[in-house]
This record gives structure tokens, C-alpha cells and sequence, in this order.
């Protein structure tokens, strides 16, 4: 058995390069590769068939942003901030401290359960972090823990200086032995660009290295106010930057001008910097959510991701943070189906192979409980998932 026709679909997004959407389309996969889409009427003869009885079908979510190696509790902290105090970086020590107690077996047991909820709410391409090491043996053990559960994964040893610790000599340290250490295990670098965490000439040091090194960039920006890691990252030409949340005019303009060898409407040609929006995050820290409109109206590829981690975003919903991007960013349903899918395969350069339904690309598909995929905002927080298939496997 090796080709299944999925039929019946009410409603088939490909988010493909003519953003067809189907009424009564097919798909056939063909072991993990998209074989066939097309109208239902027209389809091929397969081994197997799965009848979508109407319901919509749209790729896979593609979460181009986690932090999901971790060990302890936040929820106090969490508490604190719904009472009226502000996010601060430092939270990041307290998860360092329990995520070092934890042994191998435990962390990639939580690993595990965490992308495996990611892919039960339609996840099928994601990205994880480390950055709760902040050492050198712990940031290699992390990234060698998360590279077996995740599609790629990116080395944050620039997400805090360690309480005690010179920042120069951390430095030194995140761009010598630690980077040479997670190096074997990591696609990515990022740094996080902030008031409290690194400035922008400690992170331009790191981010110099980490592409040297022969790993893609990425950055932590403007989250908690104006400052300089957007432009830094367009600067450096990273492949995103997350967060977005503050941003002059010049930073918008800045992230336009990656994006002018790029056709938005084919999807083709070089692609820019991405901006990355996080609006689970933004909710849990009250952070104003990230001004997308003005992004996508400036022709900024915007990607949105859950940004799941214990101090600022734990959830590893899609649905929720495509449901908030519709309700509360002014994004229409096609632009947040396809930030939360194309996005976030642009963020991670994976467009070629993840992001739509196309012929020749990973059969990552994601079976919504309605007939029509507005549903996911039209009736948010409701259980939409009904299944999903990951390299052509039932998730
Ligand atoms: N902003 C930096 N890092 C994480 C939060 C880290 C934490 O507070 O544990 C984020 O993406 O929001
Ligand atoms: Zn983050």
C-alpha cells in the first residue's frame, strides 16, 4: 500500500502559488509526497481512500518558533503578570536552574510529549531552541536532545547572561567553545536582541560568529520595545526576526527593502527577512500585538508561530495564534493560513519542500472539523483538529 487518495474535501487551501482553493478537491499522497491535488471528479485511482466527508483541508501548521527543551514551573510567574507585573528577561535563570536538574531521559520525555501535542493540534514542520543551557555542555546537551524530535533547531546560547557571569567572557564563551559544542546538532543561531538580554553590538558579535560557523540566522527583536534587532537582522540578512512588536517606520521599511528580489504573489524569487509574529506570546505578556497589516502592506512575508515556552507562551496552538491573527491583527483568514504555514517555511527556508500542497512536496496535511477553514476563527478555542498526516503518516 503505498498511495492514499484523501477525498471529499469541502474545502482544499494549497496556499500554492495560485492560492487555489478548492470546492470538492482530492489529494493523493504517495508514501511521504504529495502525488495529486486537483477537484475530486478528476482524481486518480489510489490504494487506499480516506473520505474528508466535506471538511476542510489545509497544510500542515509549520511552527517556525519554540522553545521546547525545558524542565520546571512558571505558573507563579504567570500569575504575577495577569496581576499587573511586567515580563522581564531574567525569568530565563529560573527555567536554566530546573531545566540543569533534569537528567537526559527526562528532558527528552518532555521534548517527546511536547511535539506530540504540537502535531495532535496539526503541527507538522516545527523548530526548537535552546537557550535554557546557557554553558557549554549543558547547550550542547540540549540541542542533542531536541534534534531528535524536531525538524530543525536553532542554538540560543545568546538568550541571557547568566546570573554571575561576566557578559564579555560569556560572549567569548557563546561564540568559542559553546557554538562549537551545539554546533553538530543545530541549522540556526539566534540572539536575543533586547534591554536586559544582549545589545546590539554583543549580538552583531555573536551573530557574526554563529554565520561563520556556517549556520542561518535568526533574532529575537524589538519585543519589549523600539530598538535595534529588527534592522540588525536585516542587516545580517537573517532569515527572520521574531517578536515584532515595536517598530518604527524605519524598521518596516528596513524588512520591505530584504523582501525587493521576491514575488509575494508567486512566491518566488530571493526571499527576505521574515517577520515572525507571536501573538500567544503577546497576549501572555501584554505586549501590543505585532502590527502585521503594516508589515504585509509594506510586502514583509509574515510568518506566525507559537513561540511555546514556560515564561511567555505556553501553548504550541496554531489554531489559537491563527485564530487571534484573524480576530485581532487585522489579518484575513488566506494571510494567516498562509503566515502559519508558507511563513514559517519561509522563516526556516524550507519553502521548497513544506508550507503548501503541492505536487513533489511533504505530504504534511491538516484535517479541520469543519467545512470551511474561517471556522478556526468563527468558532475559536473549538477542538478543529480532526487529523493529521506528517511526511504521509497519519500524526
Ligand atoms: N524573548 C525571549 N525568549 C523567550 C522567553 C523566554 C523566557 O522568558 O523563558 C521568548 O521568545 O519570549
Ligand atoms: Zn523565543
Amino acid at each position: 500500500m503505498t498511495t492514499t487518495l484523501i477525498t471529499n474535501i469541502g474545502e482544499l487551501r494549497t496556499v500554492d502559488p495560485e492560492q487555489r482553493v478548492i470546492r470538492d478537491g482530492a489529494v493523493v499522497i504517495d508514501r511521504e509526497q504529495i502525488a495529486w491535488v486537483g477537484p475530486a471528479v478528476h482524481a486518480p485511482a489510489a490504494d487506499k481512500r480516506f473520505d474528508a466527508a466535506g471538511r476542510a483541508l489545509l497544510p500542515g501548521w509549520v511552527d517556525s518558533h519554540t522553545h521546547l527543551v525545558f524542565a520546571g514551573d512558571r505558573s507563579a510567574e504567570f500569575e504575577a503578570r495577569m496581576a499587573g507585573q511586567s515580563y522581564a528577561a531574567g525569568g530565563i535563570n529560573v527555567t536554566t536552574e530546573a531545566t540543569r536538574n533534569a537528567s537526559d531521559a527526562e528532558l527528552a520525555d518532555l521534548i517527546r510529549q511536547r511535539v506530540a501535542e504540537a502535531v495532535a493540534g496539526g503541527t507538522t514542520y516545527l523548530e526548537t531552541k535552546t537557550g535554557y543551557g546557557l554553558g557549554v555542555e549543558e547547550e550542547a546537551r540540549h540541542a542533542r536532545l531536541a534534534a531528535d524530535y524536531v525538524d530543525t533547531a536553532t542554538f540560543l546560547g545568546a538568550h541571557l547572561v547568566p546570573k554571575g557571569v561576566d557578559a564579555a567572557a560569556y560572549i567569548d564563551s557563546v561564540t568559542g567553545p559553546m557554538l562549537e559544542a551545539a554546533l553538530p546538532y543545530v541549522d540556526w543561531a539566534d540572539v536575543f536582541c533586547e534591554t536586559g538580554a544582549f545589545s546590539e553590538e554583543q549580538s552583531r558579535t555573536v551573530l557574526r560568529a554563529c554565520a561563520e560557523a556556517g549556520l542561518g540566522l535568526r533574532v529575537h527583536g524589538n519585543q519589549l520595545g523600539q530598538g535595534p534587532g529588527v534592522r540588525l537582522a536585516a542587516e545580517m540578512g537573517a532569515a527572520s526576526v521574531d517578536h515584532v512588536n515595536h517598530l518604527s517606520e524605519d524598521d518596516v521599511a528596513a524588512l520591505g527593502a530584504t523582501w525587493a528580489e521576491w514575488d509575494s504573489a508567486t512566491a518566488s524569487g530571493t526571499p527576505g527577512t521574515v517577520a515572525t509574529c507571536l501573538p500567544a506570546c503577546d497576549l501572555s505578556t501584554r505586549q501590543p500585538l505585532a502590527p502585521a497589516r503594516r508589515l504585509l502592506d509594506a510586502g514583509v512575508e509574515v510568518a506566525l508561530a507559537s513561540n511555546c515556552n514556560p515564561g511567555t507562551s505556553y501553548t504550541s496552538s496554531m489554531n489559537f495564534n491563527v485564530s487571534t491573527a484573524v480576530l485581532q491583527m487585522h489579518m484575513s483568514l488566506s494571510e494567516a493560513v498562509r503566515a502559519a504555514t508558507l511563513g514559517g517555511a519561509l522563516a526556516l527556508r524550507a519553502q521548497e519542500w513544506v508550507g503548501s500542497i503541492e505536487v513533489g512536496k511533504r505530504a504534511d496535511l491538516h484535517l479541520l472539523n469543519a467545512p470551511a477553514a474561517i471556522h478556526l476563527a468563527y468558532r475559536p478555542g473549538m477542538p478543529m483538529t480532526a487529523a493529521v498526516w506528517r511526511a504521509g503518516r497519519r500524526g
